[in-house]
């Protein structure tokens, strides 16, 4: 038979290259597709086979990366909401990477959290956390690039001297964000970020924020092609080809992400040099980098350049996160008016006198008696989530769960709007449904924040700062929709105003309140825009 088709090709020589060709193709393809095998299908010491949950089969060498890639960020949630169509956890394998989407609380609870100190690694992303961030941000980092250091000298956030400390900050800029929503109410979105980013540049860094608008557009511009440079290169999703391919001659990705990881490098010393020759000549104000970061007694073992990649991506991690979560408040009150109420009357009952009528601002101290705005903060987490997917939590070590068998490497995500949606009438605002004893705990059944090991290091700030102000904006201030809205479309992205709200503060008298307040805190003339 063999015989017969050589001296058939001989006799038809185009037809023996054209095979000769598709033999080739074929073969290389083999090869291509056994090098770039996804982590999740490849065979273990002694030849073992890994049993992983189902999920969709995807396509060869890319896997489900062209469905993720197209859909995840769509609005309506759909795609991610069908991934978890094939139980509690959907095996997703993307180039060469395998993700576990974890699609209910209790698996994400078993995973993450109980079994966290196998589950606190981070998959290589040599792009975003390579070239864009110099291998600094913390938030990438797996544990053999140095994620451990930076996570001992960022837990002191957590800590209850720290939220004392930082509290007085965030009552103040905040007394500032009410009267500046006075003052210009057209531009509430514009207040949402400048409270969000000052507060944080504050604890960080330690002054308040008198920066240019062009040098905040610059750090804004930064986080945004940070973030968008997550999952946008191939090679984070092939990371074996920054490996094995020569830098300067077969990588001609690099240029352009080399720029934009220079350029953010310079942004970020444009803001640290001035604090750092503070802190060295101990006139620096306090701050996480004075009292934490730089101070002798914690002995960070990074050197200058670890540092300020560690106080810099404190900023951009809580601003953005922040403004976001208020925007969306707004989004809640325009939608669900009776909610909107609920949450005054009860800031009502614990601010107004009830002998004489006078008026007080919310202060954190209130934070224990008022959990319905504790279950307001909760539920706009859930009811909007931030973020679809945490980033993934690499497995340091093989695992064998429920009958499954994970090897490592693979990475666990929370695929958070089926879990956010494990509850009665998914679809509604009902801050209601948090109050089970626990609606100050914000991490507390909720999972925006991730969780395990590598849990956010600002969620404590984050939930004060939210509460303060959402408290105090459902006591003084009135949202009505300007245009249409559409509660889906919060156009996180604009910096411009998100969706058309009309504000008007309550009443003169929630006026004088604010004016007062500013004025004995010193932030009225700056408010005011003098
Ligand atoms: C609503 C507000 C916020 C949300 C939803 C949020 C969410 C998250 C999530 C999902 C992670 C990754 C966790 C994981 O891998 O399991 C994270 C990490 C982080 N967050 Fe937040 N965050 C918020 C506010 C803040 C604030 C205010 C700060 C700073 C003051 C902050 C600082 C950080 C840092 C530094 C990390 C990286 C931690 C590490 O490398 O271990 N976040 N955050």
């Amino acid at each position: 038979m063999l015989s017969m088709i050589l001296s058939w090709t001989d006799a038809h020589p185009r037809v023996k290259v054209l095979g000769t060709i598709v033999v080739c193709l074929a073969v290389s393809f083999y090869i291509l597709q056994e090098l770039l095998k996804p982590v999740g299908k490849r065979r273990g010491p002694g030849g073992k086979r890994y049993n992983l949950p189902p999920g969709p089969k995807g396509v060869p060498i890319l896997g489900s990366l062209p469905f993720l890639k197209n859909r995840a960020r769509e609005d309506d949630h759909k795609a991610v909401t069908e991934m978890a169509r094939y139980g509690e956890m959907t095996t997703l394998h993307l180039g060469t990477k395998t993700w576990i989407l974890l699609n209910s609380k209790r698996v994400v609870a078993e995973i993450i959290a109980k079994r966290g100190s196998l589950t606190n690694g981070r998959s290589p992303m040599p792009i975003s956390s390579g070239i864009v961030s110099q291998h600094g941000r913390s938030l990438l980092l797996s544990l053999e690039e140095g994620w451990t250091e930076k996570r001992r000298v960022m837990h002191a956030l957590l800590s209850g001297s720290a939220l004392k400390q930082y509290g007085g900050w965030q009552e103040l800029e905040s007394t500032q964000m009410m009267a500046e929503y006075l003052y210009q109410p057209q531009r509430w979105f514009a207040h949402h970020y400048r409270y969000a980013n000052s507060v944080v540049h504050r604890i960080a860094l330690g002054e308040r924020l008198h920066k240019s608008s062009h040098e905040l557009a610059d750090l804004q511009e930064v986080v945004t092609r940070f973030v968008g440079s997550i999952g946008t290169s191939w090679i984070d999703w092939f990371p074996e080809l920054d490996r094995w391919t020569p830098k300067w001659v077969l990588q001609p990705w690099r240029r352009s992400w080399e720029k934009l990881g220079q350029w953010n490098y310079e942004v970020y010393r444009s803001w640290w040099v001035p604090v750092r020759r503070q802190v060295d000549a101990g006139t620096a104000p306090p701050s996480f980098v004075r009292d934490v970061l730089l101070h002798e007694e914690t002995k960070f073992t990074g050197d200058d350049q670890e540092a300020m990649y560690v106080a810099m991506q404190l900023i951009e991690a809580g601003s953005d996160t922040t403004r976001e979560v208020l925007n969306t408040f707004a989004m809640a009150a325009l939608c669900y008016p009776d909610k909107f109420q609920k949450a005054r009357e009860e800031v009502d009952w614990i601010c107004v006198d009830k002998e004489n009528g006078s008026l007080r601002l919310p202060c954190l101290s209130d934070i224990e008696s008022m959990p319905y705005i504790c279950g307001v903060i909760k539920e706009l987490l859930r009811w909007r989530p931030i973020f679809v997917f945490t980033p993934d939590h690499c497995l340091t070590a093989d695992l064998e769960f429920e009958g499954y068998s994970f090897p490592a490497g693979v990475g666990f995500v929370i695929n958070e709007v089926p879990v956010g949606n494990e509850c009665e009438n998914p679809e509604a605002f009902m801050p209601e449904r948090w109050l089970d004893g626990h609606e100050a705990d914000v991490a507390h059944g909720l999972w925006q924040f991730g969780g395990g090991r590598r849990i956010c290091v600002g969620y404590r700030l984050a939930q004060r700062g939210l509460f303060i102000n959402i408290a105090r904006l459902a006591m003084c201030f009135d949202y009505a929709a300007a245009g249409p809205i559409n509660s889906r479309k919060l156009n996180h992205h604009l910096t411009t105003e998100p969706f058309p709200v009309k504000v008007t503060v309550r009443s003169n008298r929630h006026a004088q309140l604010i004016e007062d307040e500013a004025a004995r805190e010193d932030v009225l003339a700056t408010a005011q825009g003098k």
